[in-house]
């Protein structure tokens, strides 16, 4: 059975265990990252995606967050390397930002917060389906990269933001073809690993969280946009789909590896 759970308030995130008791688990996020409690594996590979830009279907706004969504019937869209065994199918990508330019990130790297985080969420096919792998503890891989507002936004953030207007209210979708997320990552490959979960309800603990060392720089006017998108549908009042990010999560005994030193 379905809860309205949200972000704010009395369904917030630290309501959410009531209903999902998962979400008081030993391995929820996002979390600190913290220098100091990281530890560098130097036998972790570098990561690759190798995306098809035909698999990009629809974008979305789901009244939480900004989806794209991908064709995930075969292995057309995937990620490989780094802490996976094999290969994991691209499924979606979707944002978590705050109210303002100095908050709006899921994990939180020595103290910083970014002004939002990108998630690419992907599942591992040796498993039946994307329902099987989330009960599994190596089901999920998710990408995430963080959203860092500067003077010079990345070009490559403007496909996206183009279509907010169309995807307004809560369950606007529209076709969003041609387009390869790989255009999306920073320089750098660099990454933190660690064992997580989804950072909404159900909290299924079963992410391979791959954090990227490098935010891609956005606009603080690219923001305001995502800020224009609203919680609600068209004939309910406009409510700013805003700070859709869970605070960090208790780490304990996870460890934290770094791809570099
Ligand atoms: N921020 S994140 O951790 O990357 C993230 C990724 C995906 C979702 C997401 O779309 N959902 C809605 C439904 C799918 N469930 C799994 C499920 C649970 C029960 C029956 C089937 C599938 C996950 C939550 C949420 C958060
Ligand atoms: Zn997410």
């Amino acid at each position: 059975s379905y809860y309205p759970w949200g972000y704010d308030g009395d369904n917030g995130p630290d309501q959410w265990h009531k209903n999902y008791p998962i979400a008081k688990g030993r391995h929820q996020s996002p979390i600190e990252i913290n220098n100091k409690e990281v530890h560098y594996d130097r036998s972790l590979l570098p990561w690759f995606a190798s995306y098809d830009p035909c698999a990009a279907k629809t974008i979305l706004n789901n009244g939480k967050t900004c989806r794209v969504v991908f064709d995930d019937s075969f292995d057309r869209s995937v990620l490989r390397g780094g802490p996976l065994p094999g290969v994991y199918r691209l499924r979606q990508l979707h944002f978590h930002w705050g109210s303002s330019d100095d908050h709006g990130s899921e994990h939180v790297v020595n103290g910083v917060r970014y002004a939002g985080e990108l998630h690419l969420l992907h599942w591992n096919p040796k498993y039946s389906n994307y329902l099987d792998a989330v009960r599994r503890t190596d089901g999920i891989a998710v990408l995430a990269i963080f959203l860092q507002v500067g003077k010079t936004p990345k070009p490559e953030m403007k496909r996206i933001l183009e279509e907010i207007n169309a995807i307004k209210t809560k369950g606007k979708e529209v076709p969003f073809p041609n387009f390869d997320p790989s255009i999306l990552f920073p320089k750098s490959h660099d990454y933190w690993t660690y064992h997580g979960s989804f950072t909404t309800p159900p909290c299924e603990e079963c992410i391979t969280w791959i954090v990227l060392r490098e935010p891609i720089i956005v606009s603080s006017d690219q923001m305001a946009k995502l800020r224009s998108l609203s919680k609600n549908a068209e004939n309910e009042p406009d409510l700013p789909l805003v700070d859709n990010w869970r605070p960090t999560q208790p780490r304990y005994f996870r460890m934290v590896s770094a791809s570099f030193l």
